[in-house]
């Protein structure tokens, strides 16, 4: 009986307690960002979380909030959170361009696990040093460099599409292939992501440099380990070093010894190992090695997914649209003499704007503020009916950039946004009222902007206009009538059937020349 009172009177100090810790924030730490307007929460403890990323069709509550409440809005995260989503260009300026506005937690957590620790996606302290010497192999000189490895892949990409319309797959290929065409119609995003893990990699190589990421991940993994570990100072220094060189050597013979090998391993990081890189990038940044080898597992995973994501978008839209595949055509007929000059197509460069416009791969990120800042906004109008033009946010506030809809934004792209109108990106300036451009390229930010902006967005460009062209030059894509597809997100927006299976299933007809 003694032990009930006990354990009873300590449950209820704990409530109490909880509850009186949870008025005295209220009532000492008020908090400006829980007066921003925002949708009503479904529950205390998943707040408007389900609705905002696990939404059927991606966007379906995030665009009507956005409408109703303006670009800086606020939603529930888990537990009651103050969460803030933020689609309004002057607030992304200053979070992009502010290196107190971090990862999330959960991205901190996640990141070093998904690309390793020194990846440059994990890193902060060395972060500029590292982006510095991979620009580098990125540059815009750096990419064209790929552009036979990319015609090479398209080209395998055609006689893959080409097999699978004629019902004749190699033996081989049928257990990756065998769920991928039923009834005339297959699955083109598995197409496309089956053509971009091979541009990413040398020709069968794929379990190869998949076991090294691995590998090196383990070996830093286990020389983290070993440094806490009672081993003594010369046995631990010995291992790593000896880890250290392993990791070099493997990543020297995939990226640089063979060299017939062309992949997105080879040029920038073998530029870089070499030490050759044009006098640019890493001998000037004072990045080591071994700290490029760690960008292995970051190069292969980001622009996997994203850009075949973002290249079934881009064949969606021309399912729906066949007269730009004609025109397409037109286009690659009209300048094939000495291969397709890519810089000069802008029928080709049509599909892929518009996906970024409104599927960009990554419409959703999260951050988190390191310290005390204030964001500027144009405006909002806070529950009590204050204007206000900046929001004081204390560390650790938690921010969505609302990157999709950003890019909907009628305010910013005018009362059409969500049309798609060639003549805007033909004119050759999209939004022509905005002044100071955010993203690397078009005023989009669907490869982010600022310091983080993305490393391979000129890499990926590239190579969907080269396997647009060579796609379109040889099929024509149209829409089963029947056909449902939503999008999705999970990581990434990518395109999910009436059931919610990842794919994209239209009718693939091949061109009689
Ligand atoms: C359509 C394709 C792509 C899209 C839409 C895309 C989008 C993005 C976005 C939004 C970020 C910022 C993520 C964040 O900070 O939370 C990012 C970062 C990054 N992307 Fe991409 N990406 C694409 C393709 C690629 C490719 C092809 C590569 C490399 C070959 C690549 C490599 C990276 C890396 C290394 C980062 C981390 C940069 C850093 O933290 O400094 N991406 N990408």
């Amino acid at each position: 009986m003694a032990t009930f009172h006990i354990l009873a009177s300590t449950i209820v100090a704990a409530c109490a307690i909880i509850l009186l810790n949870s008025i005295l924030r209220r009532l000492f730490n008020f908090d400006i960002v829980a007066t921003v307007p925002g949708p009503p929460s479904p529950s205390w403890i998943y707040g408007n979380m389900i609705q905002l990323v696990l939404a059927e069709n991606y966007g379906d509550h995030e665009f009507g909030w956005h409408k109703q409440y303006g670009p800086v809005y606020r939603v529930k995260g888990c537990f009651g959170e103050d969460r803030l989503v933020v689609s309004d260009p002057q607030a992304l300026k200053y979070i992009l361009n502010n290196p107190a506005i971090i990862h999330s937690p959960n991205n901190a957590k996640t990141f070093p696990v998904l690309f390793g620790e020194e990846s440059v996606a994990s890193v902060h302290e060395n972060h500029r040093r590292l982006r510095a010497a991979m620009n580098a192999g990125f540059s815009g000189s750096g990419v064209r460099n790929f552009l036979p490895v990319f015609v090479d892949v398209a080209k395998k990409v055609r006689y893959l599409a080409e097999t699978l319309e004629a019902g004749s797959l190699p033996e081989q290929m049928i257990s990756e292939w065998e769920n991928a065409t039923i009834n005339g119609r297959f699955n083109t995003h598995s197409l496309v992501l089956f053509a971009l893990k091979r541009i990413s990699l040398p020709n069968g190589s794929w379990p190869i440099c998949r076991t090294l990421c691995f590998g090196l991940h383990f070996a830093s993994q286990l020389a983290l380990y070993l440094r806490s570990t009672s081993l003594n100072a010369r046995r631990r220094n010995l291992w790593k070093t000896r880890l250290g060189i392993l990791a070099q050597i493997l990543a020297r013979k995939v990226t640089c010894s063979v060299s017939s090998v062309r992949s997105v391993l080879h040029h920038p990081l073998c530029f870089s190992l070499s030490g050759t890189g044009g006098g640019s990038g890493f001998g000037k940044t004072g990045v080591t090695p071994s700290q490029l080898v760690h960008q292995l597992p970051v190069l292969l995973l980001a622009g996997q997914d994203t850009s075949a994501a973002a290249m079934s978008w881009a064949i969606y839209w021309l399912a729906q649209n066949p007269e730009f595949q004609d025109k397409l055509r037109e286009e690659i007929l009209n300048s094939q003499e000495g291969g397709l000059d890519y810089d000069n197509m802008p029928v080709n460069i049509l599909p892929v704007e518009r996906t970024r416009e409104m599927f960009p791969p990554a419409p959703l990120l999260e951050r988190s503020a390191s310290e005390d800042c204030v964001i500027p906004f144009s405006e909002i109008v806070t529950s009590t009916g204050d204007r206000i033009h900046e929001l004081p946010v204390k560390k650790g506030q938690f921010i969505f950039l609302a990157l999709g809809a950003y890019q909907r934004s009628e305010a910013l792209w005018g009362p059409d946004a969500n049309e798609f109108k060639p003549s805007r990106w033909l004119a050759g300036d999209p939004c022509p009222g905005q002044t100071s451009a955010l993203g690397p390229y078009a005023h989009l930010l669907a490869f982010l902007g600022g310091h983080r902006v993305c490393v391979g967005w000129r890499f990926a460009l590239l190579e969907m206009q080269v396997i647009l062209a060579e796609l379109v030059g040889k099929f024509s894509f149209s829409l089963p009538k029947d056909s449902v597809v939503r999008a999705h997100l999970s990581a990434t927006q990518f395109p999910v059937d009436g059931e919610g299976a990842k794919g994209l299933w239209l009718s693939v007809a091949r061109l009689v020349n």
